[in-house]
């Protein structure tokens, strides 16, 4: 583990010093109280004056304990805000480095337990190695000293205490492993109530607020069952461990009643020998806990690691210079497969003309939100090339990419601040004029209009206090502030009420005059509004062409705007 925290948080000289210093301050604590052995012995032969002849080492060697001692803790607490803050700086990087697919499914909430853990996993790494050498070294050293006065005890000793170790070792695996499985089982449950609250809507909307119920019970459930596994387990490792030290001490007795009978040790010699060696076999009984201890701050270093060691994508040093008078987009020969999956998307041929707008459209699943996710980069095509102004994204920077694109998704996170700074964080340094503007485009100073503090307004973790056509809105004017020549916008799937329909209708046009638009398209108004539509079928592009070409086609495109029209009860006049 030690290796592993060098490894990983640097600091070799401090993580260094605090282990020779803890190896150390134990071993200094056996030395002293071997050092009591001849004190004892030489007080109960009433010769003080012996005895006395010992004090003198003995409290040299105290004050060495003392002293590096208070070293290793000291190290070991002022080592702690740095590896913390290494901690916390490693993975916060490496979560700017990661691709941005790699956020989907259940890794956010991995890693919120994992960045919310860090702190106490490397507190946890520093007092595991106090706590080892404390119940490892200090025996050691009293057998050594115990040998001097009398081996016969230390043998014992030497022979008994990793009798007691092996028992214990045998009885920590399985504790180990039922707290390896106690904290699977909480981690479920957390993410069964997380999910149970944000589905309160569809679960009762659907009347199956209990289903959705159940599925938090049982998780409880497992988890309370787990939770008695372990701790009948750790009182299971508590007891035989303590059983095991207890008949430790009894075969000291019988080697000490042994030797009384068949020895010719005085009797001092015999009591102060017996008394040392019960306390050695005493601090063997904390080791179970330590041991716990390191093996689950092993484990938690180990996630660590496996998050820091998850592969990036490939950044050139220099970014290759943008082709003049190419579209700006084009897509050649692009296959994409989803780890472990089937192709997403298959031999996509495609060319956006600067300052047009092209509709993505395509039954659920047919790889439209991928598309849009390659040509943001979020992942690296598995075949073929994505070019932007003629250069391949994967010879730009992330951040010359970034500076080309702005995206609006289906489900727009806004952050726990205001709307102005949520809207500002398209451009930070824009002026209010430019601020005002993109607003005013995007719509959105008609919903500033209705909110309590106006532009102060706290928008609420995510964004809840505006419905999802706002949020989309609110994104827009991000993108029309931030300036972007390329926009990828996801448009809801869900239906928009009526005043939400027609300003993102207006924003889209205020969008598209000066921009290059890419959008999954998901309401009739775009797809009018669209120069070119991109039909996507199982992966396959099927059609290409004008909403009225592909229309008089009568093919996918022609089914799917029929079927579209039909829930709303449309009909295409123009
Ligand atoms: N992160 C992922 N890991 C594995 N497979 C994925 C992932 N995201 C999407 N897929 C799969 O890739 C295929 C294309 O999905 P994609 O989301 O691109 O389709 P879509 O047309 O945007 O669908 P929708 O309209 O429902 O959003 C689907 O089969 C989907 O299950």
């Amino acid at each position: 583990m030690i290796g592993m925290v060098i490894g990983l948080l640097g600091h070799r000289r401090q993580v260094l010093t605090l282990c020779v210093m803890s190896a150390l301050s134990a071993v200094l604590q056996g030395a002293a109280l071997a050092l009591g052995i001849p004190v004892l012995r030489e007080s109960l032969r009433h010769d003080p004056g012996a005895a006395a002849r010992w004090l003198l080492p003995l409290l040299a060697v105290v004050l060495f304990y003392w002293l590096t001692y208070a070293v290793a803790e000291n190290v070991g607490s002022s080592m702690q805000p740095p590896l913390r803050g290494r901690l916390f700086d490693l993975l916060s990087d490496k979560i700017l480095q990661l691709p941005l697919g790699w956020f989907d499914g259940t890794r956010p909430g991995q890693l919120t337990t994992l960045i919310s853990r860090a702190g106490t996993t490397t507190q946890l790494a520093v007092s595991a190695v106090l706590t080892m050498s404390g119940a490892l070294l200090p025996p050691l050293a009293v057998v050594v000293g115990l040998a001097v006065f009398a081996w016969p005890i230390a043998l014992t000793v030497a022979i008994v205490a990793p009798l007691i170790l092996l028992v214990q070792i045998a009885t920590t695996a399985p504790t180990a492993r039922s707290e390896a499985k106690e904290a699977m089982a909480e981690a479920e449950a957390g993410s069964r109530i997380i999910e149970f609250t944000h589905a309160q809507q569809p679960l009762r909307v659907s009347a199956r607020a209990d289903k959705g119920l159940r599925s938090v019970e049982k998780a409880l459930r497992e988890r309370h069952s787990a939770a008695r596994q372990h701790i009948l387990r750790t009182a299971l490792l508590l007891k035989v461990s303590g059983l095991a030290v207890y008949l430790g001490y009894l075969a000291v007795l019988v080697v000490t009643v042994l030797l009384s009978a068949h020895s010719n040790m005085d009797a001092p010699t015999l009591v102060a020998a017996m008394a040392f060696a019960i306390w050695t076999l005493r601090p063997i009984s904390d080791l179970p806990g330590a041991v716990l201890v390191w093996q689950s701050t092993r484990r938690s270093l180990q996630s660590i690691k496996d998050v820091l060691d998850e592969p990036t994508l490939p950044e050139p040093t220099v970014d290759d210079a943008p082709l003049p008078g190419v579209p700006l987009v084009q897509l050649s020969d692009v296959t994409f497969t989803y780890d472990g999956g089937t192709a997403a998307v298959r031999q996509v041929e495609l060319t956006v003309p600067t300052n047009s707008m092209t509709a993505l459209v395509g039954r659920s699943g047919s790889g439209k939100s991928t598309l849009l996710h390659l040509i943001s980069r979020f992942w690296d095509v598995t075949d073929g090339r994505v070019l932007i102004e003629g250069v391949d994204v994967r010879n730009m920077s992330t951040a010359t990419l970034m500076s080309k694109i702005s995206i609006v998704p289906q489900d727009v996170y806004l952050f726990d601040d205001t709307i102005e700074a949520n809207i500002r964080v398209g451009r930070p340094d824009a002026s209010a004029a430019e601020f005002a503007a993109a607003c005013r485009r995007a719509q959105v100073d008609a919903i500033v209009d209705e909110l309590p503090d106006g532009w102060q307004t706290r928008v609420g973790a995510g964004g809840t206090l505006l419905s999802g056509g706002e949020r989309q809105r609110v994104a827009i004017a991000r993108a029309l502030l931030k300036d972007a020549p390329l926009v990828l916008l996801d448009e809801a799937a869900s239906a928009l009420d009526a005043h939400n329909d027609a300003a993102i209708t207006a924003a889209l046009g205020q969008l598209r005059q000066h921009r290059t638009v890419i959008v999954v398209a998901h309401r009739l108004e775009t797809l009018t509004d669209a120069d070119q539509i991109v039909v996507l079928d199982d992966g396959l592009v099927a059609e290409t062409g004008t909403p009225a070409d592909l229309l008089a086609r009568d093919g996918l495109f022609a089914a799917l705007w029929h079927e579209r029209e039909r829930a709303r009860g449309w009909r295409l006049t123009s």
